[in-house]
């Protein structure tokens, strides 16, 4: 009986990163102050012993790092494991646990590249599992239940956090001290309680089965970077990024993305030069960029990031380079996915 029900079961596949859902703290009161990735997989998926009632789960620690450090190459490595994970037969969903600092960017990335319908959850925690109240424990419960649901199916790459399931596309960390960090603009997907998910909404942006990004065919990745602007900045940082080779530099600008008159003439040459330049914006709760609004995008052949956050657009731009180097496709893309 007990190896039917075994059978029965989905199987899930844990690849754990490292980040505070793998952190530990001196004291149980250190919820702020402790180390991130030290915590081993097998003692994270041993540490709830009702995963087994929900899936056969087993685990690989692909990394072990505080997702502040992660770099273009271990999200191809990510990404190629998954992908290979998720053409085997005998696997029927993926977990990440990550480090949430830059959560947000590993399941965007893994939702354009991926090309499979099964389940991909990224989860991580707020505080360490030695601190009391942590969340993490919670959050990976649920991250495998999702996991292992027949409805998460097709929905592109998701992010359970604070009993929430999130659209790993529009999900972004709001705010570094409250288990409630993970916000989208655009609401939930759904709801995940006690192991049983609820769905409300689903994505209208491409994503893995239907995205024409393929992680297979993605040898490296270009250097594209970030300038954030503000009152009285120079376009110092954006003609540094340029020099050191970026291929495309994300405006992370003001209101919708709005562009200093003392940077406009720079970002101008740069664009001559070849470099792309896209605007977005880092207002907190999402911005909403729109072409030729308040810059005239189409004479400067400047790309908009409509509702991306920077470090999202960051990623886009970064798959979307390895295809095309055409502004006019590139803007097609930022507006489908
Ligand atoms: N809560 C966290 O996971 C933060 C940590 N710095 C990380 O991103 O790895």
């Amino acid at each position: 009986k007990e190896a039917e029900t075994q059978t029965k079961l989905a199987n899930v596949v844990v690849l754990a990163t490292g980040g505070t859902i793998a952190g530990a703290g001196a004291s149980a009161a250190n919820s702020a102050t402790y180390q991130a990735a030290k915590v081993g997989v097998e003692q994270l998926i041993a540490g709830i012993p009702e995963l087994s009632k929900l899936a056969n789960v087993r685990g690989e620690q692909v990394m072990q790092i505080a997702s502040e450090s992660i770099t273009n190459d271990n999200l191809l490595q990510l990404g190629r494991r998954v992908a290979e994970l998720a053409d085997s037969k005998d696997v029927d969903g993926i977990v990440i646990t990550h480090g949430t600092d830059t959560l947000e960017e590993t399941a965007y990335f893994l939702n354009l590249v991926e090309k499979t319908d099964k389940p991909i959850i990224v989860v991580g925690s707020m505080r360490p599992g030695t601190a009391m109240s942590a969340d993490g424990m919670l959050n990976l419960y649920n991250a495998v239940a999702v996991a292992s649901s027949k409805e998460a199916r097709g929905k592109g790459v998701l992010v359970t956090m604070n009993d929430e399931i999130q659209s790993g596309r529009d999900v972004s960390k709001t705010i570094n001290i409250k288990t409630e960090a993970f916000k989208s603009a655009w609401g939930p997907m759904g709801m995940v309680v006690e192991g049983k998910s609820y769905w409300f909404r689903l994505p209208a942006k491409r994503h893995t089965m239907d995205s024409e990004f393929d992680i297979k065919n993605i040898k490296s990745l270009p250097d594209v970077e970030i300038a954030y602007s503000y009152g009285n900045v120079s376009d110092t940082a954006y003609k540094a990024l340029a020099q050191s080779g970026a291929k495309a530099i994300i405006h992370a600008g003001t209101g919708n993305g709005s562009v200093s008159s003392r940077v406009v003439p720079s970002l101008q040459a740069l664009r001559k030069d070849g470099v792309q330049i896209i605007r977005s914006s880092h207002v907190n709760a999402g911005g909403f960029v729109l072409r030729n609004a308040e810059q005239p995008d189409d004479k400067y052949d400047w790309v908009v990031a409509h509702d991306l956050n920077p470090q999202k657009a960051r990623i886009l731009a970064m798959v979307a380079l390895t295809k095309t180097n055409d502004s006019k496709e590139l803007q097609r893309m930022f507006w489908e996915y």
